[in-house]
């Protein structure tokens, strides 16, 4: 099977700072499929950064434009790798989405190097959940504790912060993810 034919489509979970944009971009190039960040989708179709969003029209109003994005680019012939937002698994049914239109993986990171990496990258990112009060370990362990039901949820658990990417893509296999590496 190629990886048209297959149509597979690979999507990763996990906290803001989990390393879904990264791996992202790695396994698409591992498995030579397109790479897309739902982010980067919702920004070009609401043609404003996401804080502004958040900003002018509120969180619900963003959720339901991850929700329309997510559905769009789910709807689309062909395999790709995709990495969805913080988020976006725990709205509008969008776990059931994923799990049913493709293969989804949770990045697991514990929350002490989901602390250090947020902090690290505060300046540079724009993160508006986070921009009021930073990532404070309340956030995180709030945050990480409602999350989890949903990231649960996803088909494979990868540990991203101590197992290298090999783990995963043999994981992958296992589970019957089959593509051509690259
Ligand atoms: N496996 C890794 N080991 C060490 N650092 C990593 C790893 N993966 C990602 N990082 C670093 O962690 C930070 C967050 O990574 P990345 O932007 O890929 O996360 P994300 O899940 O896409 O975050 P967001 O939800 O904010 O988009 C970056 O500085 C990145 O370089
Ligand atoms: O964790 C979240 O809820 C978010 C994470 C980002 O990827 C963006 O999707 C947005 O800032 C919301
Ligand atoms: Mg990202």
């Amino acid at each position: 099977m190629n990886n048209e034919a297959s149509g597979t489509k690979l999507y990763l979970i996990g906290m803001p700072g989990s390393g879904k944009t990264t791996l992202g971009r790695t396994l698409a190039v591992h498995f030579g499929l397109p790479f897309l960040d739902l982010d980067a989708a919702i920004v070009a179709q609401a043609g404003q950064p996401i804080p502004a969003i958040f900003q002018q029209y509120g969180e619900a109003h963003f959720r339901r434009l991850e929700a329309e994005v997510l559905r769009t680019v789910v709807a689309r012939p062909g395999p790709l790798v995709l990495a969805t937002g913080g988020g976006t698994p725990c709205f509008h049914d969008n776990l059931t989405v994923l799990n049913t239109n493709g293969f989804t993986v949770w990045l697991d990171v514990p929350e002490p190097v989901l602390a250090a990496r947020l902090a690290a990258t505060a300046e540079t990112s724009s993160r508006p959940l986070l921009a009021a009060t930073g990532p404070t370990a309340m956030w995180l362990r709030e945050t990480l504790g409602a999350r989890s039901e949903f990231y649960g949820r996803a088909r494979l658990r990868y540990a991203a912060a101590t197992e290298p990417v090999s783990v995963l893509i043999a994981q992958l296999r296992t589970a019957g993810f089959a593509l051509s590496d690259r």
